[in-house]
């Protein structure tokens, strides 16, 4: 497994140009955006399938999905309340395990790894975006922001000056030190994107990253999460309700009754 090496905000990474292939499950897209995804596979998850028990029978909530995100690319997950979006989701994010099916990232194969090997995929591999923002209330943005660069190993201070950084470059230079109690839903939103992105992840997962936001804070927080994406060389996956934002998916896949439509 590959380890992703923190980055310092102000240094943008090199964009990678590669023509995109064709596509298994276009709906949707956004054909301004997709010249920059590469074909290197990012997530490759083949024959997924979950079944939950609820109140002592079985439910199928995802029946082989057969699922590809590209390197740079962003695909959202749209659909039906209890389609199995966010089942896949957490599956794909190895917050949950699937009943049968393969899970590669970037050629490395991660599914069936115990809870510590797991985590450690997660750290290393993921950033997570939730609807409710998911801060902890006792730190301020710059502690919240610097809770993944502690994690790889990053002194405190170091760590806290890249997150102020990040947060300046994000627009909330104002709120640095600012507790996510007195920050508004949108400025909350951002200082989890910059959480999400500031260990250069090579994945991003949102579950629903605007459905607490107005119009305006949703659309900036996409923008932001477009344009970080996009210098930082992540691959997205979206999970969302709004269709205000799907112009900013390169594909948008719907799913029903646990398949994709
Ligand atoms: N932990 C669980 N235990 C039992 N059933 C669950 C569990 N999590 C989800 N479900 C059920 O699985 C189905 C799919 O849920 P999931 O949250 O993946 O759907 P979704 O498409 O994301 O829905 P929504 O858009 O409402 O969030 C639903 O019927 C849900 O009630």
């Amino acid at each position: 497994m590959s380890h992703s090496t923190p980055i310092d905000a102000s240094q943008p990474a090199t964009a990678v140009h590669v023509p995109v292939m064709a596509d298994d499950a276009i709906s949707d897209g956004n054909p301004t955006r997709r010249s920059k995804i590469s074909d290197t596979i990012a997530i490759e998850a083949s024959g997924i399938s979950k079944t939950y028990l609820i109140g002592g029978s079985e439910r199928p909530v995802l029946d082989g999905i057969e699922f590809r995100l590209r390197e740079r690319e962003c695909v959202f997950l749209v659909g039906p309340s209890g389609s199995g979006k966010t089942t896949l989701l957490s599956i794909l994010g190895l917050l949950l395990s699937p009943d049968a099916g393969r899970i590669r990232f970037f050629d490395e194969q991660v599914d069936g790894l115990d809870e510590q090997a797991r985590t450690m995929v997660r750290r290393q591999m993921i950033g997570f975006v939730f609807q409710r923002f998911q801060l902890i209330d006792g730190l301020d943005a710059q502690d919240n922001v610097a809770i993944p660069l502690t994690m790889h190993g990053e002194p405190i201070a170091m760590a806290r000056k890249r997150s102020a950084a990040l947060l300046r470059r994000m627009g909330l230079g104002d709120h640095v030190n600012a507790l996510p109690s007195s920050m508004s839903p949108g400025q909350c939103q951002r200082v989890a994107l910059a959480r999400a992105v500031v260990a250069q992840p090579k994945l991003i997962l949102a579950d629903e990253p605007t459905a607490a936001l107005d119009s305006q804070s949703g659309k900036g927080v996409m923008d932001l999460l477009t344009e970080l994406t996009d210098e930082f060389n992540t691959s997205t996956v979206v999970v969302t309700h709004d269709p205000r934002i799907y112009r900013y998916a390169d594909r948008v896949c719907e799913m029903e009754n646990g398949r994709f439509k």
